[in-house]
């Protein structure tokens, strides 16, 4: 909460303009009764019209002052609330960016983006009201309650008795009420996550003509969030009759008493009728209670909700950085004793990892599925934490250095190649903070999709559709190949990035990394790749099998034999490798 209201504090001066003309406009308000009251029992009864023109024209004037003052207070109250929003998106935005794999696990991506629109859009529409018309419901209760004192303290008794009880009333309702909307936010988030899911495998769904399930899916979590939304707004709606019961009574109280101090001549006509003036704006008011607490039982649930963002730390450690700071050189990659886990799993899934490469050297990892391949790449540029050993690049263990230099010579393909909806030529200069044309070229020509960009109406201009809708799956993997080499990485990882390319296109793209001094390590299920690397690295269950080039593997490990004999057959135990690597 703490850090939600320092988004307020740039705009204090507006705050407190908004808030002073809230103010004038409730003390115009608030004495349009006692005028009333001087019209009626000095001007009307004393058949006085000097005196009903003048406090008439006070009323007039005042109103017009204070309807002035309410444009302003509105423009205000919007240019506050808009900014806040603003500026808690943008620095949940920054906060979600810094956060590592282990964070994004524990919050769903659906419900992180329900945080940063509707959430914030709840207490976006909060400050707006709190600043435009919020505090007047509570200050009329209690403002009115004061000025009916003022007029006559035996006849007011009534409203001090019957206010406090319906204050208490409420506060429990508003706390009972933030705890059911909190749920409903997060029925919100079940929602979302259903179209999320449906939307990005729209293909999928049709191609299994699972349309049906799927809206079974939605009508389930639709149903939810409807069912939790309605047990939240009986309980609101609750209030209302209770309120308007107690508050009608009272009134009905005043009249009785009021009506017997008139005939004893304790109180004048005029101010009988200012206090029930006064008890029925409180009332009117309270009314407006019951849609105040929705709003800030809600803002409370979102208030929660984005504060857990900034509240959660970043489990990943910030490099020293005046340890090298300067960067990668030259690429050398050695892995001591690195075991693994994902954060709450009970399980490693790499263990006691030996091996290295060489500055600009290669190295090819095989193994099965689930085998620990991808993980391991992950360590590299720390987007998850090793467990145990440590990992260096240039002898120097990965956790000394700043997170930004070590990941800006990593060029990361992952194994689904994502991208971006925009131009290819955006597409590839991602790779790269102000990359030139020239550049994207070259690193296209590299990953061997120049061509194919060069065939297409608008070439590097071309606009991609979402996630690059309309490319197959091997001219995703070569431009996003193409987006890891236009940053001139040091060290290259190819996640099983070649896998939809035919074995002419990757021969030649692998031919073409020669040119690149950097260290690679590639993923791969084929042998044809594997062999190109001066050293291969097969994996089972998470740990290393065997380790050694081609020719040594074929004579050192039954499985790579079985591999190389299910790709080649018998002949391709005798297949020479051709080193890709410098
Ligand atoms: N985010 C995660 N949280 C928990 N466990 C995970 C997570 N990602 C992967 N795993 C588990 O870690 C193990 C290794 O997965 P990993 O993706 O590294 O395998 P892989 O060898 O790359 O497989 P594939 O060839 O299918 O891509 C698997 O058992 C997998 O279930």
């Amino acid at each position: 909460m703490k850090k939600l209201s320092s988004f307020l504090k740039p705009y204090w001066l507006l705050i407190i303009l908004a808030l002073f003309l809230m103010i004038v406009e409730l003390g115009v308000e608030l004495l349009q009764p006692l005028f009333i009251a001087k019209i009626i029992d000095d001007g009307i009864l004393q058949k006085d019209l000097s005196v009903v023109i003048k406090w008439g024209g006070i009323m007039v004037g005042l109103s017009i002052f204070s309807f002035l003052g309410g444009i302003v207070n509105s423009f205000t109250a919007s240019h506050v609330s808009q900014s806040f929003g603003h500026d808690v998106r943008k620095s949940l935005f920054s906060k979600i960016q810094a956060f590592s794999f282990a964070n994004l696990n524990n919050i769903p991506t659906s419900s992180l983006i329900t945080r940063m629109t509707n959430d914030v859009t709840q207490l976006q529409n909060t400050v707006f009201m709190g600043l435009r018309i919020m505090a007047r419901a509570p200050l009329i209760v209690i403002g009115g309650a004061i000025m009916a004192m003022t007029v006559d303290l035996k006849l007011s008794l009534v409203l001090v008795i019957s206010i406090p009880i319906l204050v208490f009333f409420l506060v429990w309702v508003m706390k009972r009420a933030a705890k059911l909307f909190k749920l409903v936010q997060k029925k919100l988030d079940g929602v979302n996550n259903v179209m999320r899911e449906n939307l990005t495998g729209m293909r999928l769904i049709k191609a299994f003509l699972r349309k049906e399930h799927e809206i079974g899916r939605f009508d389930g979590a639709n149903d939810e969030l409807k069912r939790k939304t309605m047990t939240s707004l009986r309980l609101i709606e609750t209030t209302m009759p209770v309120l308007m019961l107690v508050m009608n009574g009272a009134i009905l109280v005043i009249l009785w008493l009021g009506s017997g101090y008139i005939t004893t001549g304790d109180i004048q006509v005029g101010e009988v009728v200012a206090i029930v003036n006064y008890a029925t704006r409180i009332a009117a008011s309270l009314s407006v209670f019951s849609w105040l607490i929705t709003v800030i039982s809600r803002a409370k649930a979102s208030a929660d909700r984005v504060t857990e963002i900034f509240e959660t730390p970043i489990d990943i450690y910030e490099g020293k950085k005046e340890i090298r700071s300067d960067g990668i050189k030259g690429g050398g990659i050695k892995f001591l004793d690195v075991s693994f886990r994902y954060p709450g799993t009970d399980n490693a899934v790499l263990k006691h990892l030996n091996f290295s490469i060489d500055p600009g050297g290669s190295l090819a990892i095989m193994g099965a599925t689930g085998s620990g391949k991808t993980s391991l790449f992950q360590l590299i540029p720390r987007l998850y934490e090793a467990d145990g050993g440590s990992i260096l690049i240039d002898e120097q263990n990965v956790k000394d250095f700043p997170l930004d230099t070590l990941r800006k010579k990593i060029g990361y393909v992952p194994q689904e190649a994502l991208l971006f909806s925009g131009t290819i030529k955006n597409n590839i200069a991602w790779g790269k903070e102000g990359a030139t044309d020239e550049e994207v070229k070259e690193a296209a020509m590299h990953a061997q999709v120049h061509g194919t960009v060069m065939k297409l109406p608008k070439q590097y201009e071309t606009l991609l559709g979402q996630k690059g809708v309309n490319l197959s799956g091997g001219q995703k993997q070569r431009l996003s190949i193409a987006r890891a080499l236009v940053r001139k990485p040091k060290i290259l990882l190819l996640d099983d990035s070649t896998s939809a390319l035919d074995l002419k296109t990757e021969s030649k793209l692998l031919s073409a990394l020669k040119s690149y001094t950097c260290t690679t390590i590639i993923i791969t299920q084929k042998i044809s790749t594997a062999m190109e690397a001066d050293k291969i690295l097969l994996l089972e269950n998470g740990e290393v099998l065997a380790e050694g080039k081609h020719e040594e593997l074929i004579h050192t490990s039954e499985l790579y034999r079985k591999i190389v004999h299910s790709q080649f057959g018998e002949e391709g135990i005798a297949i020479e490798p051709k080193n890709f690597s410098q």
